[in-house]
This record gives structure tokens, C-alpha cells and sequence, in this order.
């Protein structure tokens, strides 16, 4: 008799998975950032990536960092992926759900995330964790007992192979 796989994805590296997945939407050259909003049944609820506002043009808009004139950097422009994640909800409500984002989130996501009710943060990256603006983060969320706890991923890497199906099918169709 068959047994199941034991090496399939657990609900945490999956949700991570797809928010690496969703960043790789992202236009930004220096940093892509994805974050994945699930509800407590493990339903995606709301997915989103850093990029330009809609109907802006990727390519009207600057991409850089750094500019003596701030109006010619992309940080008055870019929409964050923690608020496209949950502005993109297909639900009345994230209250009660969870984030997972590739990246600690700053301060403007923080708000965004405890207005929205969302009620845990779970990140992979923390490479800003002195900037201000992480700081302010976790003073937010301290401050309203928000938890928020970094990602140790059971599997280091996920891999997709759009013809890994084609693959296993055509090995099995010749045993
Ligand atoms: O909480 C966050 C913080 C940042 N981002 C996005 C915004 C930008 O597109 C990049 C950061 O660019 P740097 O050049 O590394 O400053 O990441 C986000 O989506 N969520
Ligand atoms: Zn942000």
C-alpha cells in the first residue's frame, strides 16, 4: 500500500513560500518584498508585493533610493507589500489573521497591519532591525501585544519546476 509523502511543504513554509513567490512580482531592483495574509482555517485571504500604485506605469516612476532630490526616489511612490496584501484581501475582514512577509515590516505597515486587526507577524528577514523605523515597528506592536516572530523554515529551500509533473508523469507511464 501507497504512504504518503512525508517531505510536503508544512502550512508555515507554505505561506512563506508564496510570499517569496508574490515578491518576485516585484519591479523594485534593490528589494523585493512579498507578504501572504492567512486566516485561521490556512486559507490565503490576501497576497501582495512592493510595486507602484495602480495604473502607474512602472516605468514613469523612479526606482532608486537614493536622490538629492527625494520627489526623484522611488520612496514616495512605492506601495508597500504588507498594505497591497491587504488591500488585496478577498474577505470583509483580515481581523484575526495572520502575515507572513519576507521582511520585517516598517512602521507604515505596522500601522497598517494593527488597523487592519491582523493579529500576528511572522517574518523571515530582519536585516533592517536598527533602522528607526523597525524600531518604531516593534514599539507599535509591543505596545498593543502584538506577536511577532521570525520564520525558521523546516525546508531551506523551495523549489518550482514547471515541468516536474510532466516529469514524474512520464517517468511512472514507463515503469
Ligand atoms: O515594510 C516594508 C518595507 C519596505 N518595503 C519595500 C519598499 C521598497 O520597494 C523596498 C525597500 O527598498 P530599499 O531600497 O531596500 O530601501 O521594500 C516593503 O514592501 N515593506
Ligand atoms: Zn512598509
Amino acid at each position: 500500500m501507497a504512504v504518503k509523502r512525508e517531505d510536503y511543504l508544512d502550512w508555515a513554509d507554505y505561506f512563506m513560500a508564496v510570499a517569496f513567490l508574490s515578491a518576485q512580482r516585484s519591479k523594485d531592483p534593490r528589494t523585493q518584498v512579498g507578504a501572504c495574509i492567512v486566516n485561521d482555517e490556512n486559507k490565503i485571504v490576501g497576497i501582495g508585493y512592493n510595486g507602484m500604485p495602480r495604473g502607474c506605469s512602472d516605468e514613469a516612476l523612479p526606482w532608486q533610493r537614493k536622490n538629492d532630490d527625494w520627489l526623484e526616489t522611488k520612496i514616495p511612490y512605492v506601495c508597500h507589500a504588507e498594505m497591497n496584501a491587504v488591500m488585496n484581501k478577498n474577505c470583509a475582514s483580515v481581523k484575526g489573521c495572520t502575515i507572513y512577509v519576507a521582511l520585517f515590516p516598517c512602521n507604515e505597515c505596522t500601522k497598517v497591519i494593527m488597523q487592519s486587526g491582523i493579529k500576528e507577524v511572522v517574518y523571515m528577514s530582519d536585516t533592517k532591525h536598527d533602522k528607526p523605523s523597525m524600531v518604531a515597528s516593534r514599539r507599535l506592536l509591543d505596545a498593543v501585544g502584538i506577536p511577532y516572530r521570525q520564520h525558521i523554515p523546516k525546508q531551506s529551500k523551495v523549489t518550482i519546476d514547471f515541468g516536474a509533473l510532466e516529469d514524474e508523469l512520464d517517468s511512472t507511464s514507463t515503469r
